[in-house]
């Protein structure tokens, strides 16, 4: 019998009946290669548009009973492996006193973006992460519920490079150059502001899985435009802080949950991510998934990669490029998914033929076995 405040309580959740995406974070033996697809809950479905018609992107993560709607929306239409729960990288900015709409057309916006390195003044440097972002955790711990134990809830955030650079260029950006000046020009207000975001998104992910979230994704959208050098002094410490704080805290209470790190466009640096505490490394489509298995040698679970607009082709084709994708990884400690996130444009349909080659042909691979 449960009551409707229960739902907002994260305790007493629907026992999970499908854990083959757990397991595969942890390289362990599954009966399909689980999958699920970056921005699955998005303007591709025309249910999702309806539901956000009107109403401001922003006010609309702050509605628990949104997201949660939302967040579930992809599932009853695919099999997915998982859900992740609906949101936006930009809340920690937001939480940390900056102003950010989501202008249509145009994506993110900061009207008064960082310009030079007093402006870290004016930031929000103790951020009361459960009082400012209680909604995200609100979402979650309703949506866990809702699930119904279907299959396991992914929290996530932006990486601290990541946020940083949108803090800076006050919005999407091809050369993220403003970003990058200060990494050459002012690379001590850079790492303060990094160690900053780092210590805000370990106690928000925390906070997301005491809500319920079953596992984490980190999204460093930005590695790409990094080179090496950049990505071992500005990404890396911060991505395996994270890991490590996350971990360790968890542990004192008794808990274990994947983490999952996506660094878009960051292979030069696959080797060292694949020793950073994560489980799980995501990979976008500019990665062969042969060499993404040799560079990692087994430490980590690997998740993608198919490029997105593959799903722009005819559905056998799309059969025919998940396979080539499965015989690549291998059905062991491996996660489906696209390289990147779905566009708007893209047909549900050809989702489903994507969702549906995966679990079809892992099986007949398992059954080889
Ligand atoms: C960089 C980034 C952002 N947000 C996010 C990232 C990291 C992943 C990546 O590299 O794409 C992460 C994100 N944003 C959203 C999710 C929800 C979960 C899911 O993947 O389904 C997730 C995981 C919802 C969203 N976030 C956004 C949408 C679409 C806008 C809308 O619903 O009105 C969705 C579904 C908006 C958004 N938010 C952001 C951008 C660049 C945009 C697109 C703007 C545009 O195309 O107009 C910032």
């Amino acid at each position: 019998i449960m009551d409707k405040d229960d739902l907002i309580l994260p305790k007493d959740f629907p026992k999970l009946k499908n854990d083959a995406f757990l397991l595969a974070c942890r390289g362990q033996e599954t009966p399909h290669v689980p999958v699920w697809c970056m921005r699955q809950a998005g303007r591709y479905l025309p249910e999702f548009r309806e539901s956000r018609a009107g109403k401001d992107f922003f006010a609309t993560c702050r509605s628990p009973a949104a997201c949660c709607e939302l967040t579930l929306q992809p599932l009853r239409r695919f099999p997915f492996d998982a859900a992740i729960i609906f949101s936006d990288i930009l809340v920690i900015p937001q939480a940390m006193g900056m102003d950010v709409q989501m202008v249509a057309g145009k994506g993110p916006t900061f009207p008064e973006p960082l310009k030079e390195p007093e402006d870290l003044l004016l930031l929000q440097s103790k951020v009361d992460v459960n009082k400012e972002l209680d909604y995200v955790f609100k979402a979650i711990t309703l949506t866990r519920h809702k699930l119904e134990g279907k299959v396991p809830l992914i929290g996530f955030t932006g990486a601290p490079w990541t946020l940083m650079a949108y803090m800076i260029e006050g919005g999407g950006s091809t050369t993220q150059s403003k970003a990058k000046r200060w990494l050459y020009r002012h690379p001590e207000a850079s790492h303060q502001l990094l160690k900053m975001l780092t210590d805000i998104i370990v106690e928000y992910l925390l906070g997301q899985v005491a809500a319920g979230a079953q596992a984490l994704q980190v999204f460093e959208s930005h590695a790409g435009c990094l080179g090496p050098a950049e990505f071992q002094e500005f990404s890396l410490p911060y991505l395996r802080d994270i890991a490590r704080k996350v971990k360790d805290q968890l542990k004192e209470s008794g808990q274990d949950v994947p983490m999952i790190v996506f660094a878009k466009d960051g292979h030069y640096g696959l080797e060292d991510l694949s020793q950073s505490h994560y489980e799980v490394v995501g990979l976008d489509w500019t990665i062969d998934p042969r060499s993404a298995r040799e560079r990692t040698g087994g430490k980590v679970s690997l998740q993608g990669n198919m490029d997105p607009c593959a799903l722009y082709a005819p559905k056998e084709r799309i059969y025919e490029i998940v396979k080539k994708m499965l015989e690549g990884f291998g059905t062991r400690g491996y996660i489906a998914n696209l390289g990147h996130g779905l566009y708007p444009d893209m047909d549900p349909e050809n989702v489903g033929a994507f969702v549906e080659a995966v679990h079809a042909h892992s099986r007949h691979l398992l059954n080889l076995k």
